[in-house]
């Protein structure tokens, strides 16, 4: 029982937080070690079960991520870029394998975790699901199959809360697409439409984005040509895939050597 690789869980409180610790409770495959919530939150100090709502786990939530690290095999974080930045550093420290479901990082964020990836197992992606990481492939394949007669689109609809735009998987998803053309995103990116913008440029990638009520995750890749349309579609209905990758992800990451990897390579895609 206590060989079993020990996870924690940053961001605690959150839609992913909760549903990760769920999960790692769930599995008999990893042991709930820690749970961090940011300095000031309600939760630190609380039995993290009780904070849920449920019966006690005996493990109380702390604001100490070095602490808390120093105990684990890997850290698995869904918070903010800001928070991702930070425990980049502390999980480098630790040693500690470091699961990014975080989006919407900015450069810089990218240039500092890919500085903590030289001394720890970085495992990240936008999306930690089976089933989006295989559009990816499909989507790659489907744009190097088609020329530029088809216009690609990338649509997403995601929840109220949600706070970046384009999601993680939207870009990926158009990384894709640019990939199998053979061109750089950030030259045929298009995400902004509004008011007189001309005609579609060809060779574009549009982006959209949706958000509304509880939408969990959807994802849809356009390939509309004079008289026929293609449409990869991914729907998520609950977390719980997320949290699944996301732990297969840390079980993975453990023997490799240090570096940056994504979820094709969890998954062997
Ligand atoms: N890769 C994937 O498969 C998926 C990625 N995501 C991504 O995961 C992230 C979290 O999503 P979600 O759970 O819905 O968001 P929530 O807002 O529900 O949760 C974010 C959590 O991070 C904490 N946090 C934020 N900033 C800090 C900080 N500076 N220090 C410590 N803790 C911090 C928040 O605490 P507080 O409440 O105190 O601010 C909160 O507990 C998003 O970037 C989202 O896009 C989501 C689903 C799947
Ligand atoms: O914020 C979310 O909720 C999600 N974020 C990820 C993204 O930005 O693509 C993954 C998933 O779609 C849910």
């Amino acid at each position: 029982m206590t060989d079993l690789p020990g996870i924690v869980v940053t961001g605690a409180s959150g839609r992913m937080g909760q549903m990760l610790i769920r999960t790692v409770l769930d599995s008999p495959r990893a042991r709930l070690v820690g749970v961090v919530e940011r300095a000031g939150h309600d939760w630190v100090g609380q039995d993290v079960g009780v904070a849920m709502g449920g019966a006690p786990v005996d493990l109380h939530v702390t604001d100490d991520a070095l602490e808390a690290f120093s105990r684990a095999q890997a850290v698995i974080d869904f918070t903010a870029p800001a928070a991702t930045v930070e425990f980049a550093g502390i999980a480098a420290q630790a040693r500690a394998v470091h699961v990014i479901g975080t989006t919407g990082l900015s450069e810089d964020d990218l240039a500092a975790i890919a500085a903590a990836a030289r001394h720890a197992v970085v495992v990240r992606a936008g999306n930690m699901s089976l089933g989006v990481n295989l559009l990816v492939q499909l989507t790659k394949k489907v744009a190097a199959a088609l020329d530029e007669d088809f216009d690609i689109e990338v649509i997403e609809a995601h929840h109220r809360h949600k706070v970046d735009a384009p999601s993680g998987t939207a870009l990926m998803l158009g990384q894709a697409a640019a990939d199998g053309r053979g061109v750089s995103l950030d030259a045929v990116s298009d995400r902004a439409r509004d008011g007189m913008t001309g005609a579609r440029k060809r060779g574009d990638i549009g982006f959209h984005a949706i958000r509304g009520g509880d939408i969990v995750g959807e994802h849809d890749v356009l390939f509309a040509a004079e008289g026929e349309r293609i449409v990869l579609r991914h729907v998520a209905t609950d977390r719980a895939v997320f949290a699944r990758g996301a732990l297969k992800a840390a079980l993975w990451g453990q023997d490799k050597k240090p570096g940056e990897y994504d979820m094709v390579d969890v998954l062997g895609l």
